[in-house]
């Protein structure tokens, strides 16, 4: 360490050992022959930290000096993942760092696994989220993400007899190093009461809100850097707590529990992440927590503004908003309010301002997951808002007579009220009037917004629509999570560019039928899976075998996502193989991974599923050396990226029309997976992509599905005209996987049978045809790997980078601010 080089953000290995140390004295209060894992990570992580805080200050000195025009992104959830790694990369110590560990005897390797993740969020929607806050950053485009501090995250999901079992997501237990605790910045956030007229100084009558409960929301901040750049962006998550943590006048009449009632009451609003990827009918606390943030964030932005421009009139100009799915939509009624009734703005230039700020982005088609909440409960929690929200609709609708005469019916699809069984706000009405510009995430999913659900939107304000295919960061889903796949890529590209900009990797493709690449190529897969395979040894008892596929499905368990399409075919595999013992099969073994949502029955009864079918063809010596069935416990961002790199083929099987775009099919394909899907979402992209011969198709395409629904879909019919598909059912029917029980499983094939609204039946036979040429790839190495390296080479588009550098041009109209490191 050179002497003037600070010790506070020196970046040579004699510094970072310096200040570890440092940390683990002073901070930590520990020396190293006591210091637990939780210490070592705990000094390291801070030592980063401090190196982060640097470039994340003169950042923000940046952009208020030049009050630079910034996104926010206003999100109910966020999925990071482990923070260390990621940053060491972002500061390009990731190589100095392992050398200090070793130095210090420590393993950096057993430090990142001591990192909890912060798991404040479901799935796609909230790790879209923490892809595109790495993507802002990188691109050095001023960002704030803006959301929920909660203290109970996603919970962990562990395995008890076959079944899901929620375990509580204790993430603070040890702190959090990589938050700043803000509490002089605190807002105060109302609920309830009533809203009345007043006069005010000037004599003019006005309208004004006096709520009956108040909270209070303080802000913690999280830099999140950019890859090889200086900007450093914030996460913003707010923390509810009550205004007075202790009511001394209770306490003094001996009423203990009232002295803290008050606490606990607004505590709550913050505590827990709703384990749901899809929405529970009027939950209280569910709106009482989307108003809460988007409030805080108002206010916040309110007084950002002011203290930088000192006025709102340009706030458009200021800010652009991103609205992730409704779960934010109250943005545009509070921000109405806020303008009109707080900043005393006329009505229209508050409107203006709004519906210029605000942008929306739908996540899914799914009926039941479209929001819409009884008006009943906002009179009660938001009475001044849902007045402000009659005035909004009662504008909106007169626009929409004029623009379409004599049409009420329309009127009544359009309106932000849904007048049938007892009123109901829909959010994704709301956010469409009050947003300039509204985008799906996949093509086939925004030109199917624009027939469906939005389709009379459409027909008003054509322009406002858009697609933003998704995207996800290479830093994290490479990089991090693949160290020996992105050495080679740049040891072959010859440079490491391709991490900032991955179009270069389809350099890579000239180097496809290399026999040197292709075999260190299938090395490092091998590595993955070996790696992945004491993992799942050490967490389930099972260890499969590196050398068989990997055949893997990971993501949220859900019936449109058809894991049980994917169980379907491996029972008639398995039904299969016992007739034939001597088929040719390529040894495989079929990797499952998911969260169901607590309260969905069906998801949580294919998760037992799983296992019982494992537990039966793993322990049958006649097929158990071609067939394997392995869970993958707690299926979060720390556990994806065991499984991205570990991969030979992933599933991506949903019924064409269902899934919005899929971001786990990049994340795959971009670690040299193959891939097995359907027409549907991002699938459609990434095939064209990678070329239609290095990706297995099979299914109904979204036309299809719609046409065979419209016929009247006789599932049953497919039941008792294919004995092949029939036997798999009464497999499943007949209790061999539930130790004779048949009642066990009934529901499913029950389902099936009779009603089957994801088409599982319609589409198996094309499935099972594909996999079987699948089975015939993986037999021909050179032909296979030639195909990963392909995908990974052709991967380009689905970088977080491309999207945002969209978002950018097309929605928001914002230009980058790169802050230079030296004045
Ligand atoms: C109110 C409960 C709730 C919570 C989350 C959601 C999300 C919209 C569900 C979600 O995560 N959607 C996924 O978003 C990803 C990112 O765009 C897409 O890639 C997935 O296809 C989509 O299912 C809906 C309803």
């Amino acid at each position: 360490q050179d002497a003037n080089e600070p010790t506070r953000t020196g970046l040579s290995r004699g510094a970072l050992k310096r200040a570890v140390l440092d940390n683990l004295f002073y901070v930590m209060g520990r020396f190293p022959e006591v210091a637990s894992a939780s210490d070592r990570y705990s000094a390291v992580a801070y030592t980063v930290r401090d190196r982060l805080l640097e470039r994340w200050i003169r950042t923000a000195r940046y952009y208020k000096e030049r009050n630079s025009r910034t996104v926010c992104y206003l999100s109910a959830e966020y999925l990071p993942g482990p923070h260390l790694l990621n940053n060491m990369l972002n500061l390009g110590i990731t190589r100095t760092a392992g050398e200090v560990a070793r130095e210090l005897g420590a393993d950096l390797a057993e430090i990142r696994e001591t990192e909890e993740e912060p798991g404040l969020g479901n799935g796609g929607l909230g790790r879209l989220a923490a892809c595109y806050m790495d993507s802002l950053a990188t691109l050095q485009i001023p960002a704030i993400g803006y959301g929920i501090r909660y203290e109970f995250g996603i919970f962990d999901q562990v395995i008890v007899d076959g079944w899901q079992v929620e375990k509580g997501d204790t993430w603070l237990r040890n702190g959090n190093p990589w938050e700043i605790p803000r509490p002089k910045l605190t807002f105060p956030v109302g609920f309830g009461g009533r809203a009345e007229h007043y006069t005010d100084k000037h004599g003019v009558i006005r309208r004004r809100w006096l709520p009956d409960l108040m909270v209070n929301g303080v802000a913690y901040d999280t830099p999140i850097m950019g890859y090889g750049v200086t900007n450093g962006n914030l996460l913003r998550l707010w923390k509810s707590e009550a205004p007075e943590s202790f009511n001394f006048q209770a306490f003094n009449v001996g009423d203990y529990y009232g002295a803290v009632h008050a606490k606990i009451e607004a505590e709550t609003l913050s505590k827990v992440l709703y384990p749901n990827d899809e929405p529970v009918a009027g939950k209280e606390l569910r709106l009482k927590q989307q108003y809460f943030f988007v409030s805080c964030s108002l206010q916040d932005m309110i007084r950002l503004q002011l203290r930088n421009a000192g006025t709102l009139d340009r706030f458009h100009e200021k800010y652009a908003i991103q609205l992730n799915d409704t779960h934010p939509a109250l943005a545009i009624v509070e921000l109405m309010r806020l303008l009109v009734d707080e900043h005393f703005m006329s009505w229209e230039q508050a409107w203006e301002i709004t519906r210029n700020s605000c942008h929306f982005t739908n996540h899914t088609l799914l009926p039941e997951a479209l929001e819409t909440w009884p008006v009943a409960l906002f009179e009660r929690l938001l009475p001044r808002h849902l007045e402000i929200l009659y005035e909004i609709n009662r504008r909106f609708l007169d626009e929409v007579r004029v623009h379409f005469l004599n049409d009420e019916e329309r009127v009544a699809r359009m309106s932000l009220i849904d007048e049938s069984d007892g009123r109901k706000v829909r959010m994704a009405h709301l956010a469409a009037v009050g947003s300039r510009a509204i985008n799906g995430v996949a093509e086939l999913h925004s030109s199917l917004l624009k027939t469906t659900i939005m389709r009379d939107f459409h027909d008003l304000w054509p322009e406002r629509f858009h697609n933003v295919t998704n995207g996800v960061t290479p830093r994290r889903f490479m990089v991090v999570s693949n160290p020996p796949l992105a050495d080679l890529i740049s040891d072959t590209c010859g440079h490491a560019d391709w991490i900032r900009d991955m179009r270069r990797l389809r350099e890579l493709e000239a180097h496809a039928d290399d026999a040197g690449l292709q075999g260190r190529w299938r090395e490092v897969k091998t590595a993955a899976k070996g790696a992945l395979s004491d993992w799942l040894g050490q967490h389930t008892g099972f260890r499969p075998d590196p050398e068989t596929l990997f055949d893997v499905q990971a993501k949220r368990i859900h019936e449109y996502k058809r894991q049980h399409l994917n169980l379907l075919h491996i029972v008639w595999l398995y039904e299969h193989l016992k007739q034939n013992p001597n088929a040719e099969l390529t040894p495989r073994t079929f990797i499952f991974g998911g969260k169901a949502a607590p309260g969905y029955f069906m998801a949580k009864l294919i998760i037992r599923l799983i296992h019982a079918i494992g537990e039966v063809i793993n322990s049958d010596p006649q097929v158990n050396g071609f067939l394997r069935v392995a869970f993958m416990p707690d299926f979060n961002v720390k556990n994806g990226q065991r499984l991205y790199p570990a991969a030979d083929l992933s599933e991506q099987i949903s019924l064409a029309g269902k899934e919005a775009s899929g971001t786990g099919n990049m994340k795959f394909a971009m670690n040299g997976t193959l891939t097995i899907g359907t027409l549907d979402g991002a699938n459609i992209e990434l095939r064209d992509e990678v070329g239609h011969d290095n990706f297995y198709l099979f299914g109904m395409t979204a036309e299809e599905v719609q046409q065979r629904q419209a016929e009247g879909y006789r599932p049953w019919e497919l039941y008792h005209g294919d004995a092949q598909l029939r036997s798999a059912v009464d497999l499943i029917a007949s209790g061999l996987f539930s130790h004779g029980d048949t009642e066990l499983f009934r529901p499913i094939t029950e389902n099936l049978i009779h009603s089957d609204p994801f088409m599982v039946l319609a589409d198996f036979h094309a499935y099972q045809e594909r996999q079987q040429e699948v089975d015939r790839a993986y037999r021909d190495p050179n032909h296979w790997t030639r195909m990963s390296i392909l995908n990974t080479a052709r991967i380009g588009k689905f970088s977080s980078d491309r999207a945002i550098a969209e978002y950018a041009k097309k929605i928001w109209q914002i230009e980058p601010a790169p802050v230079e490191l030296a004045d």
